[in-house]
C-alpha cells in the first residue's frame, strides 16, 4: 500500500490558495500511484479562529464535495485532513475520509482540543471514534484504519482504542508547531511501537500569528522504524507499507495479547 503524505504549505485564511495547493498535491500523488493520500489538519484555513465563521462549512459543503470528487476522479483513498464543520452542537475540527468511489467512509471530530492554541475557546470536541476498512471489507487485502488529529497524539488511549478495534494503520493529520517538534517525532514512534501499528503523521509548513510549522511528516512501521520522513519544506513523501509486518510483529511480541486491563483500568 503506497501512502502519500502531503506536507502542504497552509496559509492562514487563504482558502483559495490552500485549495489549489491541496489539489496539486492530490493530483501529483495519484500520478505517482499512491493508493492512499493524506492531507494535514485544518488545511483549508489554518488556525484562523478570528474568522472561523467564514471558514466553517456544512457536512456536505464545498470542501467535502471536493474531497469526494478528488477521491473518485483519481481512484484513491483520501484521508482528507481536517477543516471546521458545523454540527448541531457547534463547530468541530473534522476529518473526512473517502473511498475511491467517492463514498464517505469515516467522519472524525477531534476529541482532544488544545487550549494552548485556543481550540477549546472556538470549537466543540467530538465524543466518538470509529475505525474503517481501507479496501473492501472481507477481502484478503482489507485493512482497518483509524484517524486521530494532532493533539490526539498525546492521548495513548485513543490510539489503543482504534487498535483494539482492529486498526493496523493510524492516520494523524496535524498542524504541530516547530517548538514541540521533538515531541511530535517521539510520540509518533511511541504510538507505533506500543500499538504495533503503522502510524502516518502529516504536518504542515507555514506560520500563523503565533506559531511556525516546519513539517517533519513521518511514517513509522509497527516495529518503530521510520519508513519515510519529510524535511522542513512543503512537498510529498511516499511510504510503501508492507502490511504483513503488522501480523508478524504482533505474533513475535504479543504485547496486545499480554495486556492486563483489569489491573490498570
Ligand atoms: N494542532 C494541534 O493539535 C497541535 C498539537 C500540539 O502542538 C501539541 O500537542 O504539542
Amino acid at each position: 500500500m503506497r501512502v502519500a503524505l502531503c506536507q502542504m504549505e497552509v496559509v492562514q485564511g487563504d482558502r483559495a490558495g490552500n485549495r489549489s495547493r491541496a489539489e496539486a498535491m492530490v493530483r501529483e500523488s495519484a500520478g505517482r500511484r499512491a493508493d492512499v493520500v493524506v492531507l494535514p489538519e485544518m488545511w483549508t484555513c489554518g488556525y484562523d479562529f478570528a474568522h472561523l465563521s467564514e471558514h466553517t462549512e456544512e457536512i456536505d459543503g464545498e470542501t467535502a464535495t471536493l474531497l469526494g470528487r478528488w477521491a473518485r476522479q483519481y481512484g484513491i483513498w483520501l484521508v482528507g485532513g481536517s477543516f471546521p464543520i458545523e454540527f448541531a452542537d457547534g463547530v468541530s475540527n473534522t476529518a473526512l475520509t473517502f473511498a475511491p468511489d467517492g463514498t464517505l467512509v469515516n467522519l472524525y471530530r477531534k476529541i482532544h482540543l488544545i487550549g494552548l492554541m485556543d481550540e477549546d475557546r472556538y470549537l466543540v470536541p467530538g465524543e466518538t471514534r470509529a475505525t474503517f476498512a481501507l479496501g473492501e471489507a472481507g477481502t484478503p487485502d482489507s485493512t482497518r484504519a483509524g484517524v486521530m488529529i494532532c493533539y490526539d497524539l498525546r492521548f495513548p488511549e485513543l490510539a489503543r482504542a482504534h487498535v483494539l478495534e482492529g486498526a493496523e494503520v493510524l492516520f494523524l493529520p496535524a498542524q504541530w508547531p516547530v517548538q514541540r517538534a521533538d515531541h511530535w517525532r517521539t510520540l509518533l514512534i511511541a504510538r507505533a511501537i506500543e500499538n504495533q501499528a503503522f502510524v502516518i503523521g502529516v504536518n504542515i509548513v507555514g506560520r500563523n500569528d503565533r506559531d511556525r510549522f516546519t513539517g517533519g511528516s513521518l511514517a513509522v512501521d509497527p516495529w518503530g522504524r521510520v519508513v519515510t520522513e519529510a524535511g522542513t519544506k512543503p512537498g510529498i513523501v511516499y511510504a510503501d507499507l508492507d502490511l504483513s509486518i503488522v501480523a508478524d510483529v504482533r505474533q513475535r511480541m504479543t504485547v496486545l495479547k499480554d495486556r492486563r486491563p483489569k489491573a490498570y483500568l
